[in-house]
């Protein structure tokens, strides 16, 4: 390829167990052709990452998940519309010692005005926007780290010589001396639970492997993808036995040892009811910024666990350590989550941070991600690009001399025209966001809640050592003097420990979840702290509403609400206006369910679906075939029509009234 020679370098990575990244930055054309030139003279096992590739060995960003646990020589990853910045993280974690990471870029002079088609997966605008932030911070980084080959359309390219790094002993195929010491340790494991973690590519999946091949009795392993315990298999030979985690769950297998690989991407409440049927058990899970993983894992899920084992892994075994790929990765997507042993000290400052200080100040906002990474379960680098680019961005950090000790993020919400809200309440629009203010409307009993102005707090954290100081509590007070809105929100997996936190911030509860969240096996709690006078009529009557359905939620859910339950029992106002937004139009039979109870007791019509399903508690198919409708959508509209005949059948006119001004709901321009 014209101006571009790597001779030699491949070489000299696999001698060194290192892996380089080559930035490719230029139009679209003379990006691919060099890629495909790169491609065409080093020989490898070459995985192209990114849609439309031209190649046949390649995979969309999305789907790069499916191939962890496998390993390539050389990758290309095509980053030239969009950047996923965790697909890019996954496929260098793929990567064997003496690769190299061909990333494709546009110009660097254009690449901030242009719109990242990535930006849809984690902003709420309807079309890709600008990531002018996030741009800036990966090619300041580029520029400054000399082992990064940097190749630009128009520019002569250099090799620099880096000094000779040792030369790298890969591992022979016995264990490592970490995992020596974690064999040793739960070999003579009598029961329990244990737990390792680490970075990619630091033998977890060997060590599982391993810890079959020793183990006397037999051994089940589980995990999110068969096709991810490739190295598992490989080391434990045939004592690897796999099985699905439902699959496991529905049966009943028995085994001295269960092993589950990456425990952290399987939902919470399924990981609890398998740990509880085996006698010993081997978590593992990749730390580092993916979706679900990190040391939240342990923090949130391993807790529960007395007498837990818990082992990391920090020597590399794919490549060697120093690696100047993963470093970079790691530098460009904040990934340091080990935790920090320092205290902040001192009286706490607070002060309102803006998306801008990522281009003024960046260590400043780089360790408010890092203390919410740590704090929080699932935050990824998604969130990184959306606290660095996406609109209605707001954030408070608390700081002990130069040290961040709490931040707390914010998101606008609200605001939508008072015709939209109300298509949203009658279940005709879900525009896109908005997640607190569309849900008051969807679910609530105000058709124009989600006109009012609003920011959602969707992150909040206070470093271990700082906190039960006042200090959460005193940011969410800044926030609340800055925010210029109807009100604040918040949403949340419901624990009583969160909910007295954000009740002591004068959060009034508005509404609880119909369903367990998948990750924390917690019902979602959504709360208000009304700032105006539109903002406290709103919480009022939706924390009146709550009050009034609480005891009929609680036979749903199963679980206690903190409200006072109370309030009219026979049909009102509200019920009137729930029940023909649900008989007329698309609000769904969770937000109706109160409503629909009170019906039942006011009505001697059969109406045998709605007294099916309500009183007799049947499933939906159970229902449906009492009723002789195939699908749930049959069933649906025959609740609906079931109800729409009680309200005529109670006041005729009324219910025509209302049919008419709700269906005029639909037309919203
Ligand atoms: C949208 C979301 O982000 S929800 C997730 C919230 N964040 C997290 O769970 C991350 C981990 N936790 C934390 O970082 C912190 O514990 C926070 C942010 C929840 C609370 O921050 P702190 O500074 O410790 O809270 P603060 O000291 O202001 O507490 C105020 C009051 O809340 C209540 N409270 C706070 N934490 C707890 C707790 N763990 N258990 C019971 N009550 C609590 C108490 O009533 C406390 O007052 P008190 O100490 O006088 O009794
Ligand atoms: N003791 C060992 N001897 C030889 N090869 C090893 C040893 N330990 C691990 N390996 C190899 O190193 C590579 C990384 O190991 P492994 O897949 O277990 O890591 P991991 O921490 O599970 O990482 P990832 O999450 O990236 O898959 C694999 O190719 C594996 O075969």
């Amino acid at each position: 390829m014209s101006g571009m020679r790597l001779s030699g370098l491949p070489e000299q990575l696999a001698r060194e167990g290192h892996r380089r990244l080559l930035v490719l930055s230029g139009d679209e054309v003379w990006t691919q052709q060099q890629a495909l030139a790169l491609r065409d003279a080093h020989p490898g096992d070459w995985l192209w990452v990114g849609d439309n590739a031209p190649v046949a060995d390649a995979c969309s960003p999305q789907a790069l998940h499916q191939l962890l646990g496998r390993e390539f020589l050389h990758a290309i990853f095509d980053a030239r519309r969009g950047f996923d910045v965790s697909a890019f993280a996954a496929a260098g974690g793929t990567l064997r010692a003496g690769s190299l990471l061909v990333l494709l870029v546009p110009d660097f002079a254009r690449w901030a005005d242009q719109p990242d088609r990535d930006s849809l997966r984690w902003s709420d605008s309807p079309q890709p926007i600008v990531t002018p932030h996030f741009i800036h911070h990966f090619c300041r980084h580029i520029a400054r780290d000399p082992q990064v080959l940097l190749c630009q359309q128009g520019q002569p390219f250099t090799l620099l010589s880096t000094p000779a790094a040792p030369d790298w002993h890969p591992a022979s195929g016995e264990p490592q001396s970490e995992q020596a010491a974690i064999l040793d340790n739960l070999t003579q494991m009598p029961e329990g639970v244990a737990a390792v973690t680490a970075p990619r590519g630091r033998g977890k999946s060997a060590l599982a492997g391993m810890l079959l091949q020793r183990i006397p009795g037999n051994a089940l392993v589980t995990a999110p993808a068969r096709a991810a315990t490739e190295v598992i298999a490989r080391f434990a030979g045939e004592r690897y036995h796999f099985m699905a985690p439902d699959a496991l769950l529905a049966s009943t297998q028995v085994a001295d040892w269960l092993i589950v690989d990456e425990a952290a991407a399987i939902p919470g409440p399924l990981l609890a009811q398998l740990v509880a049927r085996f006698p010993r058990v081997l978590l593992t899970t990749t730390v580092q910024g993916y979706e679900g993983t990190g040391r939240g894992f342990l923090l949130k899920f391993c807790a529960r666990f007395a007498g837990l084992r818990y082992f990391t892994l920090c020597a590399p075994v794919r490549w060697a350590a120093g690696c100047p790929l993963e470093r970079i990765i790691a530098e460009v997507l904040l990934f340091d989550d080990e935790p920090d042993d320092t205290t902040p000290q001192g009286p706490v400052q607070f002060t309102p941070l803006e998306q801008e200080a990522w281009s003024q100040a960046p260590a400043y906002p780089a360790a408010v991600y890092k203390l919410l990474c740590a704090a929080h379960y699932r935050t990824s680098p998604l969130d990184l690009r959306r606290m660095m680019d996406a609109p209605g961005q707001h954030f408070v950090a608390a700081r002990a001399g130069e040290t961040v000790c709490g931040a707390l993020w914010l998101v606008e919400e609200g605001g939508l025209s008072p015709a939209l809200s109300q298509a949203v309440w009658a279940g005709y629009r879900r525009p896109r966001g908005n997640l607190v203010a569309q849900s008051l409307a969807a679910h609530g009993g105000s058709p124009q809640a989600a006109a009012l102005t609003a920011r959602r707090v969707t992150r909040v954290a206070v470093h271990p050592a700082r906190q039960r100081e006042g200090i959460g509590q005193a940011l969410v007070a800044s926030a609340s003097q800055l925010a210029q809105t109807d009100y604040l929100s918040v949403s949340f997996g419901y624990t009583d420990e969160l909910w007295r936190f954000w009740q002591r911030c004068g959060f009034v509860l508005v509404r609880i979840g119909g369903h367990r969240e998948a990750s924390s096996g917690c019902y979602t709690a959504m709360a208000m702290l009304p700032l105006s006078e539109a903002g406290r009529a709103l919480c009022q009557r939706e924390h009146q509403r709550l009050c009034r359905d609480a005891s009929i939620i609680e036979y749903w859910n199963g679980e206690k609400i903190p409200v006072a339950a109370g309030g009219e029992s026979t049909l009102n106002d509200d019920d009137w206006l729930e029940l023909a937004g649900f008989a007329f139009a698309h609000r769904p039979f969770s937000a109706a369910v109160a409503s629909l109870t009170r019906l039942l007791l006011a009505t001697s019509l059969p109406l045998a679906g709605l007294r099916g399903k309500i009183e007799s508690g049947l499933d939906d198919a159970a229902l449906s075939r009492v009723l002789k409708l195939s699908g749930r959508k049959a069933l649906l509209a025959h609740l609906r029509s079931e109800t729409g005949a009680a309200l005529a059948q109670h006041d005729d006119e009324r219910a025509r009234q209302l049919q008419s001004t709700i269906l005029q709901w639909q037309f919203f321009q």
